[in-house]
Order: structure tokens, then C-alpha cells, then sequence
């Protein structure tokens, strides 16, 4: 069974992630929804990732403000990750995005836009890299 991994920066996330989390219910799509950051518990989120299981097979990474938490997760991990800034904090997100959006080369995080939609589309993406297994 492929499933989805889901982290979140801080609880504070939650209303916003589980957008996301409905969809993969809607759609039957197997998920774990975690609170990590690396901001705050870098030590427990590299524990966590060192003994992901191989079921895992895209994570969906979210932070607002300085949102590190998508690029150390792409650098602990190979497997694909999409990163969604949250829109929390002065700058409305725009910390976030940047944040995430330019990382350096090697280390990949696919960003989504800001906001709902782009909590919604991070879903979808990860449907999609589900549904390549199905073709192979
Ligand atoms: N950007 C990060 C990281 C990280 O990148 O490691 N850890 C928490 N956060 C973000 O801080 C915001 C406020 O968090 P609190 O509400 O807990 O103060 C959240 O949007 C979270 O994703």
C-alpha cells in the first residue's frame, strides 16, 4: 500500500492542512498527518524520517513564516516532496514561499502557491506521483 506522508510545522497548521487531509479520505488514499519542525525538534524530525516506512512513497511538507521545515525534509529523505507555505505571520505567506521555492541544486522541494489552493493542489500532486506506480 503507497500512502502519503503529511508534517506540519506546528499545530497551528492543522485547519489549513487538513484541506488535504479530506481529499485523500474523499479519494481513499492512505495518509499519516505528523507535526514536526525543524525550527523547533530538528533532532526528533531526523529520528522520525531515519525509520519512515517504505509504504511512504511522496511527503507533503507545510510551514508558514521562515518555513525551513520542506528543504530539511528534502535533505533527509529521496523521496519526492511538496512543500506549502502557509499564509500565517506579517508577510501573508511571502516568507514562506521564498523560503521554499529556491533551494539549492540536489536538494528538490516542488512548492506550491500560497494558500488554500495551493494546499488543495499539493493533494492532487501527490495523487498524481501515487498514480505513476499504477502505470508502471
Ligand atoms: N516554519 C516553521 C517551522 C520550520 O520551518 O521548522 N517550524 C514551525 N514553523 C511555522 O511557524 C508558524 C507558527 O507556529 P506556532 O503557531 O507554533 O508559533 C507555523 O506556521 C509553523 O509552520
Amino acid at each position: 500500500m503507497s500512502k502519503v506522508l503529511i508534517i506540519a510545522g506546528s499545530k497551528s497548521d492543522e485547519t489549513f492542512v487538513k484541506q488535504a487531509l479530506d481529499l485523500f479520505d474523499e479519494w481513499g488514499i492512505e495518509h499519516e498527518f505528523k507535526i514536526y519542525s525543524a525550527h523547533r525538534n530538528l533532532k526528533e524530525l531526523t529520528e522520525f524520517l531515519s525509520t519512515l516506512s517504505s509504504e511512504f512513497k511522496v511527503i507533503i511538507a507545510v510551514a508558514g513564516l521562515a518555513a525551513a521545515l520542506p528543504g530539511v525534509v528534502a535533505s533527509l529523505t529521496t523521496l519526492p516532496v511538496i512543500g506549502v507555505p502557509n499564509a500565517v505571520g506579517p508577510l501573508n505567506g511571502v516568507d514562506a514561499l521564498l523560503s521554499i521555492v529556491q533551494m539549492p541544486k540536489g536538494v528538490p522541494v516542488g512548492t506550491m502557491g500560497i494558500g488554500n489552493h495551493g494546499m488543495k493542489n499539493a493533494a492532487y500532486f501527490a495523487k498524481r506521483i501515487l498514480d505513476l506506480e499504477g502505470k508502471k
